[in-house]
């Protein structure tokens, strides 16, 4: 189990994440739905030790968490220059060596001994879905995991993230859409005003859906249209 309690998280005294606190189980999809700036990314990148725990403890199977035990699929990945998509999956092969990089590729299609400059965003975002698959830790954030995919990608990727779950993995995901979102996780987690809200389980989804379409986009497109 992944625990979060009571973390909180300023920018320069400007708070983004404000008491939160949530327990995270393995096999399980995790969505975080949260307008932009809620705070998505800056909750991942805390999990994943890439900006300071400043208050609150974070623990995974009842001990202090270490980076070794989560993989983070960033939103825009960074790529070192002059690195060949199959250099970039070697890096990550030292930690597993059973990760089997051309079987894979076979799903993914990359031009591997190409320079990772000439991929696509698209082929860059699916270089390190690859490098987080290799790595194979049991927590897995991944912020933003479909955009720039294509359709099918953006299937396969779905599925896979369930397939992972299924294998005993802890995954927690953001989305700016909430129909990706409802057809791949357990339970979303609104982010807004700092904190987590109720969450919502698969079995409310559709009522849920209904809701948060009528709420937030007719209010916009209601306040749109008066704009226009
Ligand atoms: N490095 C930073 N320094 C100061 N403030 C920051 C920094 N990064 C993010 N913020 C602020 O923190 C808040 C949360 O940003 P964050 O990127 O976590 O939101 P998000 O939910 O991921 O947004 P989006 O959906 O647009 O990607 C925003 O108000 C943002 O301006």
């Amino acid at each position: 189990m992944l625990e979060l309690k009571n973390l909180t998280f300023n920018y320069d005294k400007v708070p983004v994440l404000e008491d939160i606190s949530v327990q995270l189980n393995v096999g399980k999809v995790y969505g975080i739905l949260g307008p932009n700036g809620a705070g998505k990314t800056t909750l991942f990148e805390v999990i994943a030790g890439r900006q300071s725990l400043q208050d609150g403890v974070l623990n995974y199977q009842g001990e202090s968490i270490s980076i070794h035990d989560i993989g983070y699929l960033e939103t825009v990945p960074y790529f070192y220059p002059r690195m060949t998509g199959a250099e970039y999956l070697q890096l990550h092969q030292v930690r597993n060596p059973d990760f089997k990089i051309d079987e894979w590729n076979e799903i993914f299609n990359l031009p591997l001994y190409q320079l990772v400059d000439s991929y696509s965003s698209g082929m860059k975002k699916k270089l390190a879905i690859m490098g987080m698959i290799c790595l194979d830790r049991p927590i897995m954030l991944l912020d933003e995991p479909f955009n720039n995919l294509d359709l099918e990608a953006n299937q396969f990727v779905a599925q896979l993230l369930r397939l992972l779950a299924d294998k005993g993995k802890i995954i927690v995901l953001s989305s700016h859409f909430v129909e990706v979102l409802t057809t791949v996780c357990d339970t979303i987690y609104p982010l807004q005003n700092g904190q987590l809200g109720e969450p919502i389980e698969r079995s409310n989804f559709e009522q849920w859906k209904e809701k948060y379409r009528k709420s937030e986009v007719e209010e916009a497109i209601n306040l749109a249209d008066k704009l226009l």
